[in-house]
C-alpha cells in the first residue's frame, strides 16, 4: 500500500474534500455557493462583478466531488501606514462554508494554504473584515482599525460653527455616477495617502460603487454625489450620500446618510459639511464612518449633537506575516526601543523581536536574543501595528504581558501616530 495518504494528494484530505484554485468556468458555481454561505439563497451569479475580481490562483474552492461548499478570496492591495508608505499586502473575502459542512475544518485548511501563499509572494500581512468577532483571531488576526461613526440632530447641531470658513471661491457641484467613475479614483488616490490605514480601490469598486456591475446580494440605489473644486477648478472633495425619505405628518422628517466623505483639506470638508447639514427637508444626518480623529463633532455649534453610531465597532483585521518588512516600511513617532516576546502558534511572527527607531522616525523590527519587555501574540501586534491600538489598554485587558513594568507605554510611544488609522472600505 502507499505510504501516501489522502491528504498529501494535491490539498484532498482525508474526507475526500479537495482545497484548490478554481477556473473561471467554476466561477458561477463558486459564486452560488458563496450567496448560500452568507445565507442568501436563489441570487444571480452575478459573473460580471465575480469576473472582474478573479485573481488567478487565489480564489479558492473546497470541493467535494464536483460540489463547491467552501469558499475563499484574495487580492492584492495596499494599506497606507503611518509615514504614507503603501504596504502591500493580502486582502481577504468572501470566505464561506456551506452550513452542512461547517466545523470541519475547512476555514482552517483554506486559511492556512492562502497565508502560506501570501508570505511566499512577499505579501507581509493579510487584511480582512470580519463578519464576527470570534473567527480569525485563532488564524493570528487582530482588529487593528475601528468603524466610527455618528448620529446627528439637526435641530440641537445649530449647524456648523460659525467662525469656520469653508473654501474661497470653491464651488459644489451634483455629479452623476459616470463623472463620479472618471474622477473618484484620482482623488481617492490622493486622499488615501495621507490615511493610515487606508487601502487601494480597485475598478471593480468603483463600478460596483457606481451601479456599472451589480453585485450579487447587495440592492444598489443611486446615491447623491457631490464634489468640491477649488477656485483653481481642481477637484479637492467628494461627499456621497443617500437620502432617506420620511415625513411626520406634513412636515418633512428625512435622514441624510453619509456614504463616504473625502476631503484633501479643512476648507473642502468645512464646504462640504455645510452643505450636507443644510439639505432641504433633512432633519438628522448619519455619518456611517468616518475616521476616529476626525473632528466633525466639534465643527458643530453643540458637539453634543453628534451621538456615537451604533455600529462603532472593530472594522479591519490584519494579520502580521513578514515583521521585518511590516515594521520597516512604517515610520515612527521618534526614537525607542522595545523587545517583543511575540507568540504565533503558525510560526511566521513567532520569536523575540527588538522594535526600534531612530530620531528622524525611521524604524525596524530584528531578532534578538535580549531580555523581553513585553509578551504579546501576534494577533494583539496586529492590533498594534498601525497605531490604532494601545499597548496600554490591550496590557489593562491581559492581551499583552509587561516583562518591564513601563513596557507598554514605551511601545506606545514607538508605535503611536498623530492621525489615528482608519479604513472606510469594506472589501
Ligand atoms: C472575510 C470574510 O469573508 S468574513 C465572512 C465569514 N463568513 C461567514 O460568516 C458566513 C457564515 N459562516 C461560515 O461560512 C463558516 O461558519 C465560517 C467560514 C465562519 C467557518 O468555517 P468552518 O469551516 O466551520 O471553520 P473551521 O471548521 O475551520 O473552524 C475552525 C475553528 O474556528 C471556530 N469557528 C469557526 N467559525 C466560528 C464562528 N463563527 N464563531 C466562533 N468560532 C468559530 C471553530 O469552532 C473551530 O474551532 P476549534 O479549532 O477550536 O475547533
Amino acid at each position: 500500500m502507499s505510504t501516501e495518504t489522502s491528504a498529501s494528494v494535491a490539498g484532498i484530505a482525508a474526507d475526500g474534500i479537495e482545497i484548490r484554485a478554481i477556473t473561471e468556468a467554476e466561477l458561477g458555481a463558486w459564486g452560488s455557493a458563496v450567496s448560500v454561505g452568507f445565507m442568501r439563497a436563489g441570487l444571480p451569479e452575478g459573473l460580471e462583478k465575480r469576473r472582474l475580481r478573479l485573481v488567478p490562483g487565489r480564489t479558492l474552492g473546497a470541493f467535494e466531488g464536483e460540489r463547491c461548499v467552501g469558499t475563499f478570496r484574495s487580492f492584492p492591495n495596499q494599506l497606507t501606514l503611518p509615514g504614507g508608505a503603501l504596504l502591500p499586502v493580502s486582502a481577504i473575502t468572501a470566505v464561506t462554508v456551506t452550513q452542512t459542512h461547517r466545523r470541519r475544518g475547512l476555514l482552517s485548511r483554506m486559511m492556512r494554504q492562502d497565508l502560506a501563499a501570501a508570505r511566499e509572494r512577499g505579501e507581509a500581512a493579510a487584511i480582512l473584515i470580519a463578519a464576527e468577532y470570534n473567527i480569525y483571531g485563532r488564524f493570528g488576526f487582530g482588529p487593528s482599525t475601528r468603524m466610527h461613526g455618528w448620529e446627528i440632530d439637526l435641530n440641537r447641531a445649530r449647524g456648523l460653527r460659525a467662525d469656520l470658513a469653508g473654501s474661497a471661491g470653491g464651488r459644489l457641484d451634483l455629479i452623476g455616477m459616470p463623472e463620479l467613475r472618471g474622477v473618484g479614483p484620482a482623488l481617492h488616490e490622493r486622499w488615501r495617502r495621507g490615511q493610515p490605514g487606508a487601502i487601494a480601490r480597485d475598478e471593480a469598486f468603483w463600478k460596483t460603487y457606481t451601479g456599472a456591475v451589480s453585485a450579487p446580494g447587495f440592492d444598489w440605489k443611486e446615491p447623491f454625489a457631490v464634489a468640491h473644486r477649488d477656485a483653481g477648478g481642481t477637484l479637492t472633495g467628494l461627499a456621497i450620500y443617500a437620502i432617506e425619505d420620511r415625513w411626520d405628518g406634513s412636515y418633512p422628517d428625512c435622514k441624510l446618510v453619509v456614504k463616504d466623505f473625502l476631503a484633501l483639506d479643512r476648507p473642502t470638508a468645512v464646504s462640504l459639511w455645510r452643505y450636507l447639514f443644510s439639505v432641504d427637508w433633512v432633519r438628522s444626518v448619519t455619518v456611517e464612518n468616518i475616521g476616529p480623529d476626525d473632528p466633525l463633532p466639534l465643527l458643530l455649534g453643540d458637539p453634543r449633537a453628534a451621538v456615537p453610531h451604533k455600529e462603532n465597532n472593530d472594522f479591519t483585521w490584519l494579520r502580521l506575516l513578514d515583521l521585518a518588512t511590516a515594521f520597516g516600511a512604517r515610520s515612527y513617532a521618534g526614537a525607542g526601543r522595545v523587545v517583543l516576546e511575540v507568540a504565533d502558534p503558525d510560526g511566521y511572527a513567532a520569536g523575540r523581536w527588538a522594535l526600534e527607531a531612530d530620531a528622524d522616525g525611521v524604524g525596524r523590527a530584528v531578532v534578538t536574543t535580549d531580555e523581553a519587555d513585553l509578551e504579546l501574540g501576534v494577533g494583539a501586534l496586529g492590533s498594534l501595528y498601525l497605531g490604532a491600538e494601545s499597548a496600554s489598554r490591550l496590557a489593562a485587558a491581559g492581551l499583552v504581558t509587561e516583562r518591564r513594568p513601563g513596557a507598554a507605554f514605551a511601545l506606545d510611544r514607538l508605535v503611536g501616530t498623530p492621525l489615528k488609522a482608519w479604513n472606510p472600505d469594506s472589501f
